[in-house]
């Protein structure tokens, strides 16, 4: 092999992997990544993020590159290839519903292979997520995302007792036979993260099943032109968090003028932080996603528009 090494970065729903690539591409490594960035919805939320460490991230958004985007992807990937100079490595993250089946495929496209090679499959496991309700252990998509791994990197451990995480050590290596790396607790392995396989083969995957793909799950996606208040917020997220999987965005509070937030939610937890704020965005954008049995958009916009007169959107 002797392209452009390509490092696929999988996992599910808000598992950590916007925030492992940040860490890559933060590492003092001198070499120069390139990362495309796929969110599920249309507003690019994790290519913003990363975009503050790295000149050279694209986001693709309003699809999976599993399936529906597969040849925005390549495009995409052929436009990176042509600059010069070539990047070092390519990162690659794929949408928290992606089956990874369906990229790995798209990748071995010859034109592609000509001159970048998918080099690494990384599953990121959220280790808070699976502690907190084991059943994702049988979760047909997340043993999708695991089972494409070359190598599984734990995240969350920080808040987790050494003997939960054994568990969880035990539990994965009933299902892979991968190694697992736990960047909180040992640091980020560049070694292995930027040492390209030698002569890697790879055989096309197995094809998706059908239950792995994204239209499991619903979104909706909600834009207000001006601030809201904190309170009513925290409100209509608490009454909206046992439907959701999912949510993310960008705000602004009433009583914080100026200022803007990335506003993140897995499961049921969530966090509010200050974000860059060059968008000239004026107001609130958010991504929720959630299972199609549970979630509802239609009470989720009613919800979400007594925040304020603005907009909304379902996708
Ligand atoms: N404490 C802790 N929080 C983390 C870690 N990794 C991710 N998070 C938090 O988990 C939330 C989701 O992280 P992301 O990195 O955006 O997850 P993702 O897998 O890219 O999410 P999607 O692209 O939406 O599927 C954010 O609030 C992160 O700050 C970690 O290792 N430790």
């Amino acid at each position: 092999m002797s392209g452009v090494p390509i490092i696929l970065v999988t996992g599910f729903l808000g598992a950590g992997k916007t925030t492992l690539i940040n860490a890559l591409l933060q590492a003092g490594h001198g070499r120069r990544i390139a990362a495309i960035v796929n969110d599920f919805g249309s507003i690019n939320i994790d290519a913003e993020i990363l975009a503050e460490a790295n000149d050279e991230v694209i986001g693709l958004k309003n699809g999976c590159i599993c399936c529906s985007l597969q040849g925005d992807l390549l495009r995409t990937l052929k436009t990176v290839l042509t600059r010069k100079p070539q990047p070092d490595a390519i990162v690659i993250e794929a949408s928290g519903v992606a089956d990874p089946r369906g990229i790995v495929e798209a990748l071995l496209d010859p034109v592609i292979w000509q001159s970048a090679n998918l080099d690494s499959v990384l599953c990121v496991v959220d280790a808070e997520d699976v502690s907190d309700g084991p059943e994702r252990l049988a979760d047909e998509l997340w043993l999708a995302q695991l089972g494409a791994a070359d190598f599984v990197f734990l995240a969350k451990t920080s808040r987790l007792e050494a003997a939960a995480i054994s568990d969880l050590r035990a539990a994965l290596a009933l299902q892979t036979k991968r190694l697992i790396f736990d960047p909180d607790r040992e640091g980020l392995p560049l070694d292995v993260l930027l040492a390209p396989f030698a002569d890697r083969q790879r055989d096309p995957p197995a094809a998706p099943s059908p239950a792995t793909r994204a239209f499991r799950f619903e979104t909706f996606e909600w834009r207000c032109r001006s601030a809201v208040t904190m309170a009513a917020f925290q409100a209509a997220i608490g009454r909206l968090a046992p439907d959701l999987v999912r949510a993310k965005g960008f705000l602004r509070f009433d009583e914080q003028p100026g200022r803007r937030f990335l506003f993140q939610m897995v499961g049921s937890r969530a966090s509010v932080s200050p974000a860059a704020d060059h968008s000239g965005e004026a107001g609130c954008s958010l991504v929720l996603i959630g299972e199609r049995t549970r979630f509802d958009p239609e009470k989720t916009r009613h919800i979400l528009d007594s925040l304020s007169a603005g907009g909304s959107k379902r996708s």
